[in-house]
């Protein structure tokens, strides 16, 4: 398989298929350090990263915004002293496509 952070999103409307319980169980393997929850009904993908300070943590978020404005696929990202946490969740089929662990690898990379 492709890598995912090899891979680009590709446009998700409300009718694409959310991933099924089996590909989620092989793409998570690719991206262990998140966890999906379910929130509002909606399954999503969660990490925490920690930074030294406010400053490092704010210059993450500021990566993982740009890099999500080229996917044109974006995150909620919250930013706190030290910390950042990131929700890839696919708004227009209300759960997880393909494009949110293609995203989810990305942002690992990001914080390498
Ligand atoms: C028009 C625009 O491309 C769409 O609204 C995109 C933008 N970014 C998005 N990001 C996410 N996470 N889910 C979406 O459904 C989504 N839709």
């Amino acid at each position: 398989m492709t890598e995912l952070t090899q891979q680009k999103c590709e446009a998700c409307r409300a009718d694409a298929p959310k991933v099924t319980d089996e590909e989620l169980a092989t793409l998570i393997k690719e991206i262990p350090d998140w966890v999906p929850h379910v929130r509002d009904n909606i399954m999503q993908l969660e990490r925490e990263f920690k930074f030294r300070n406010f400053k490092l943590a704010m210059e993450f978020a500021i990566k993982v915004g740009n890099m999500a404005e080229e996917e044109g696929h974006h995150p909620a990202i919250l930013l706190e002293w030290g910390k950042v946490t990131v929700t890839w969740w696919s708004h227009s089929i209300k759960g997880l496509h393909k494009n949110d662990f293609i995203c989810a690898a990305k942002t690992d990379k990001l914080f390498d």
